[in-house]
C-alpha cells in the first residue's frame, strides 16, 4: 500500500513538473514565433496601446477595427453596432454553464463593460462545463476566476467581478448600473428577484436555462422605447411573471448536480444569450428577437424549436401599467425553495432514526454478517459511480407501485436494521418515510436513515470516498 502511495505521488509530481515545461515551451515557441515574423519587410506589430483615431467611425480607434473587423462586416452590426457595442454595459448573474460562455461571446465582442456576477467558488465539478474556469482555479472565487479569463480575452474593455449573492438587498443597485442582464442562475428565487428587479429598473432580461441535454432560451422584459426604430415604439414584451406568474412546485425543478447536464448543452445556451444580447444592443426590432418567444434545444435528438409565448399580462405583478410588486420581496419565502441547493437539511425523520456515519461503520464492522442492510436509493448512474461495499440499490424515483411491494418484501424478511442512503441525506429520509408509512408492525422500527448521506460518510469516516 506504502509503495503504491508512493508511486502515486511520485506520477503526479512528474505530471506537475511536465506541465510546467510544457507551459515554458508554448512560450518559448511564441517568443520565437515573434521573433521570427519580426524581422519580416512588410510585418507590422498590432500594438494594442495605440488608440489612434481612424476616419471609419469616430468612436472606434485602429484596434477596434482590426479586432472586431468580422462582425463589423455584418450589416446588421457594422461601424454604428460596434459602437454600440463598445459603449454597452451587461451584466452577466452566475458565472456558471451558462454565465461562463456567454461572458466569453460578450467580452470578445467588444461590450464596454461586462459585470459578473457568482458567490461561489470553483469545484472540480464544474470544469466540464464552466469554460473560463480551470483546475488551477479550483477554491476561487468564481465572479473572479472569471473576470481572470475575460481581461486575458479582452484587456481592452471594463470587467467587474462581484462575489456576492445577488438578493433582494443588492439587486436594484447592481442592476441599476447596466443596459441589459443575462440570466444565467440555476434557481427559481434568483429568476424571479432578476425578473423583478428587471421591471422595476426596466432593463430586459435574457434568461436561459439548461440541465440534462436539454436547454431554453428567452427574452423578458424587453422594451422598444430607447429603440430608434418607430415602429417599434410602444412595443413591451412579456416579463417573467407574465408567463409564469406562480413559482412551480419545488420539488418539480431540477438541478445539474441532482440531474446531470452534458457540458456543451449550457454551451449552446449560454452562447445564444450573447447573441440576443449583441442583438438587442445594435438596436434588432423585437420581431428578430427571442421576445413572446422561447426557444426549447433538445440535445439528445439534436432539434430546436421555437414555441409561442403569451404577450404581456395587463394583470402582471411585476410589469402591467399598474404593478402590485413595487420592491424587491423575499424571493426564498415566495418560492418556498432555497436560492442555494448546497447544504439543504431537511428534517423528515425524528433524529432516533437518524444514523451517523461512525455509527453506522461501526455496526457494519461489529455486526458482519448481521450487520445492517443498507439500501442505497439514488438513482443508478449514481450508484454505479461509487457506493459503499455490500449496498443494495432501489432509486429512490422508483419507489411506488410494484417495486415498493417488492422492497417491503425484503425489509420483512430481514431481521436486521434497514438503513436508507443517499447522496446528501435528503432523499433517503423520504424514501424511508415511504416504507415507513407503507409497513406495519414490527417492521418500521427496523427503519432509519444515513445522517448527512454520502456526503458526510466521506467526511467522517472514508476520506477516499468520491464525492459529487
Ligand atoms: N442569487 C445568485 N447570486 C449569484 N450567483 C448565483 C445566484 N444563484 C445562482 N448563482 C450562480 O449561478 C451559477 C449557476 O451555474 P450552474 O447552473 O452551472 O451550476 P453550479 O451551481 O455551478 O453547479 P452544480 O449545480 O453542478 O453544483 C452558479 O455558479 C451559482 O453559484
Ligand atoms: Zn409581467
Amino acid at each position: 500500500m506504502d509503495r503504491l502511495s508512493s508511486l502515486e505521488n511520485e506520477i503526479a509530481s512528474l505530471r506537475k513538473t511536465l506541465q510546467e515545461k510544457e507551459h515554458e515551451l508554448y512560450e518559448l515557441r511564441k517568443e520565437f514565433t515573434l521573433q521570427q515574423i519580426s524581422t519580416e519587410p512588410n510585418y507590422q506589430q498590432c500594438d494594442v496601446n495605440n488608440i489612434s483615431k481612424t476616419n471609419i467611425g469616430d468612436k472606434l480607434t485602429k484596434l477596434d477595427i482590426m479586432r472586431y473587423s468580422r462582425q463589423i462586416l455584418l450589416p446588421d452590426i457594422g461601424v454604428s453596432g460596434q459602437e454600440k457595442l463598445c459603449a454597452a454595459k451587461v451584466l452577466v448573474v452566475g458565472a456558471g454553464g451558462l454565465g461562463c460562455p456567454a461572458a466569453l461571446y460578450l467580452a470578445g465582442a467588444g461590450v464596454g463593460q461586462i459585470g459578473i456576477v457568482d458567490y461561489d467558488t470553483v469545484d472540480l465539478t464544474n470544469i466540464h462545463r464552466q469554460v473560463l474556469h480551470g483546475e488551477g482555479d479550483q477554491h476561487v472565487s468564481k465572479a473572479e476566476s472569471a473576470a481572470n479569463s475575460l481581461r486575458s480575452i479582452n484587456s481592452h474593455i471594463k470587467i467587474v467581478p462581484y462575489n456576492i449573492q445577488m438578493d433582494s438587498t443588492n439587486a436594484l443597485e447592481i442592476a441599476s448600473k447596466y443596459d441589459v442582464i443575462l440570466d444565467c442562475t440555476d434557481n427559481v428565487p434568483t429568476r424571479y428577484l432578476l425578473n423583478d428587479a428587471c421591471a422595476l429598473t426596466k432593463l430586459p432580461l435574457i434568461s436561459g436555462s439548461a440541465l440534462k441535454m436539454e436547454g431554453q432560451l428567452t427574452i423578458y422584459g424587453y422594451r422598444a422605447t430607447k429603440n430608434p426604430n418607430e415602429k417599434d415604439q410602444s412595443y413591451i414584451g412579456p416579463c417573467y411573471r407574465c408567463v409564469f406568474p406562480t413559482p412551480p412546485p419545488p420539488e418539480t425543478v431540477g438541478s445539474c448536480s441532482a440531474n446531470g447536464v452534458a457540458g456543451p448543452v449550457p454551451g449552446v445556451i449560454g452562447s445564444l444569450q450573447a447573441l440576443e444580447a449583441i442583438k438587442l444592443i445594435v438596436g434588432q426590432t423585437h420581431e428578430k428577437l427571442l421576445v413572446e418567444r422561447m426557444l426549447l434545444f433538445d440535445g439528445e435528438d439534436m432539434t430546436f424549436r421555437t414555441v409561442k409565448l403569451r404577450g404581456r399580462a395587463s394583470a402582471c405583478a411585476a410589469c402591467s401599467d399598474t404593478p402590485t410588486i413595487s420592491r424587491l420581496i423575499d424571493y426564498t419565502a415566495f418560492c418556498k425553495a432555497q436560492a442555494t441547493e448546497k447544504d439543504l437539511d431537511l428534517q423528515i425523520l425524528p433524529q432516533s432514526r437518524r444514523m451517523s456515519p461512525p455509527v453506522l461503520s461501526r455496526h457494519m464492522t461489529e455486526g458482519g454478517d448481521a450487520g445492517p442492510l443498507l439500501v442505497d436509493v439514488r438513482s443508478a448512474p449514481e450508484y454505479g459511480m461509487c457506493r459503499i461495499e455490500g449496498t443494495v440499490n432501489w432509486p429512490s424515483d422508483s419507489l411506488r407501485g410494484e417495486t415498493l411491494e417488492k422492497l417491503l418484501e425484503e425489509v420483512r424478511k430481514c431481521a436486521r436494521q434497514v438503513i436508507f442512503i443517499c447522496r446528501r441525506g435528503n432523499d433517503s429520509q423520504i424514501a424511508a418515510q415511504t416504507v415507513i408509512d407503507a409497513i406495519e408492525e414490527p417492521h418500521k422500527s427496523k427503519i432509519m436513515d444515513l445522517k448527512g448521506g454520502l456526503h458526510a460518510w466521506s467526511r467522517e469516516v472514508d476520506n477516499n470516498f468520491p464525492i459529487y
